[in-house]
C-alpha cells in the first residue's frame, strides 16, 4: 500500500460515494466499503467504484461456518479487491477456508475486537478479560490460520506487530485529536496510530462528513 490511509465511505447512495472517493483521490491510498455500501449497491456498485483506479477494500466481516464464508469469498473474487475482511472469531476453520478462497495478491484480515466495544462490552457478551488480551488471542489464530493479518485498534497495534512482525495492521477507530468520537470507543490519532505499527489507517466520518472532505483528508495526510 503505497499510502496508508484508506477512507471508509459509509453511504448507500452510489453517487454520493463517487463524488466523496473523487474528491480525496489524491489524498487515500484506497477506498472501503462496508455493508452500508456493500447492501445498497452490490457488486455492481463496487465495479463502478473501482472505475476510479484506487485499491478497494471489501469489509463485509464475513463470519458464518468455513464453506459458506470460503463460498461468499469466492464470489468476491472477479471483483478483485486489494482488502477483505472476516471475523476471526469464526474460528481457525474458517480463517483458512476464506484465504484458499481469496483471489491472488488479495489481503484476507481477522477482525478481532471491534473498535466501537470497550472492555464492559466484552464482559456482556461472555468474552473474559480485557480488549487488549482478547486482540492477542484472535491474532494469534489468525497468524495460525495463514491469513495476512488483523483489524485491531491504535491501542493494540503495537503489542499485536510484536507478536506478529510479518503482520498487516488495519486499524480503524482513527480520530484526529479533536474530532467526535460517535460510536467508537477504542481510538487513535492517525500520527500514533501509523507510529505503534498500523499498516493501514481507515477513517470515515472525520473525512466524509467535514464540510470540505478534501482539505480533511489533506489534513490527516499531512500528519503521516
Ligand atoms: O473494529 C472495527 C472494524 C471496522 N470498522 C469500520 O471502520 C470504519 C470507521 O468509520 P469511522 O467513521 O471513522 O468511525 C467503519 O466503516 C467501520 O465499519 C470499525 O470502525 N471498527
Amino acid at each position: 500500500m503505497t499510502r496508508p490511509l484508506f477512507v471508509a465511505i459509509d453511504t448507500p447512495d452510489l453517487d454520493r460515494a463517487k463524488a466523496l472517493a473523487a474528491k480525496v483521490r489524491h489524498h487515500v491510498g484506497g477506498i472501503k466499503l462496508g455493508l452500508e455500501f456493500f447492501c445498497a449497491n452490490g457488486r455492481s456498485g463496487v465495479r463502478d467504484m473501482a472505475a476510479l483506479d484506487l485499491p478497494i477494500f471489501l469489509d463485509l466481516k464475513l463470519h458464518d461456518i468455513p464453506n459458506t464464508v470460503a463460498k461468499a469469498v469466492q464470489a468476491l473474487r472477479p471483483l478483485n479487491p486489494a482488502i477483505i475482511t472476516v471475523h476471526a472469531a469464526g474460528g481457525r476453520a474458517m480463517m483458512e477456508d476464506a484465504k484458499a478462497a481469496a483471489p491472488e495478491g488479495c489481503k484476507v484480515v481477522g477482525v478481532t475486537v471491534l473498535t466501537s466495544l470497550d472492555g464492559d462490552d466484552l464482559a456482556a457478551i461472555g468474552v473474559g478479560g480485557d480488549p487488549h488480551d482478547q486482540v492477542l488471542r484472535l491474532a494469534d489464530l489468525a497468524r495460525e490460520a495463514g491469513i495476512d493479518g488483523i483489524v485491531c485498534s491504535g491501542q493494540e497495534v503495537k503489542a499485536a506487530k510484536q507478536h506478529w512482525p510479518g503482520g498487516f495492521f488495519v486499524v480503524p477507530g482513527v480520530r484526529p485529536a479533536g474530532s467526535d468520537a460517535g460510536d467508537q470507543k477504542r481510538m487513535m490519532t492517525p500520527r500514533a496510530a501509523l507510529d505503534a505499527g498500523a499498516s493501514v489507517l481507515v477513517v470515515g466520518r472525520p473525512i466524509t462528513q467535514a464540510e470540505d472532505p478534501d482539505a480533511a483528508a489533506r489534513t490527516i495526510e499531512a500528519t503521516l
